[in-house]
């Protein structure tokens, strides 16, 4: 599905889009998406592979963006974790709860206000499939800073949340960010590839890819 967005986006420059399966896939790439999915196996998959540590090397210079179980790979610690542990990949400083909002049926949609999407006043219509949920930023002092560019509001928060009111009149409930960056890497909690709207693929290739290579 990210392939087929890539693919019909209106870009001056050509962007050509790889499956990786190998190490020697990764090596042909500028930029990563991790896509959705189910990251317990996501992750044993990429150690069968011999893809793991290419991936944390990749991180360290490239750009790469995880949605939903892609997220829960690219943060630093994760809770609600299957028997026998998860890996991860790193590089997003946050702390993230497997499906944080509950299992499929409580799977919902919500619209966004997306910070730097073009055409922002338009909502954007957020697809969150067992999403994970952020339960804490966790830069260092070293770190690049973690810049929130969504939040769901407090209309549009599934029925599953059991978060207190004041906090997310306050805006200032981690579980209520849905989108960030930090340094060359992007986090959605949600699925962009599952909706006819480019704008998130657009963002990503004007704002993330195009100016690490500049
Ligand atoms: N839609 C998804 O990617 C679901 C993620 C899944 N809950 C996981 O833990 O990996």
């Amino acid at each position: 599905e990210h392939q087929t967005i890539l693919q019909r986006l209106s870009i001056k420059r050509r962007v050509i889009v790889v499956l990786v399966r190998t190490a020697e896939d990764l090596a042909k790439c500028d930029a990563l998406i991790i896509p959705g999915g189910e990251s317990t196996t996501m992750a044993i998959l990429a150690r069968s592979a011999g893809l793991l540590e290419p991936l944390r090397e990749f991180l360290r210079t490239k750009v790469v963006w995880g949605t939903c179980a892609g997220a829960i790979l690219l943060s630093t610690s994760v809770e609600n974790a299957k028997k026998g542990g998860q890996e991860l990949l790193g590089g997003i400083s946050v702390k993230i709860a497997r499906n944080g909002w509950g299992s499929q049926v409580e799977s919902f949609e919500a619209a966004l206000e997306v910070e730097g999407l073009r055409d922002s006043s338009r909502p954007y219509t957020g697809v969150f499939i067992r999403a994970p949920v952020v339960l804490e930023l966790t830069p260092s002092p070293l770190d690049p800073p973690i810049e929130i560019i969504a939040r769901l509001s407090p209309q549009c928060l599934p029925r599953s949340h059991d978060l207190p009111q004041a906090d997310i009149a306050a805006g200032s409930d981690p579980r209520t960010i849905v989108a960030l960056r930090q340094g060359h890497h992007l986090l959605t909690t949600f699925h962009p590839e599952l909706t006819d709207d480019n704008r998130f693929h657009e963002y990503f290739i004007q704002q993330c890819v195009l100016p690490s290579l500049a």
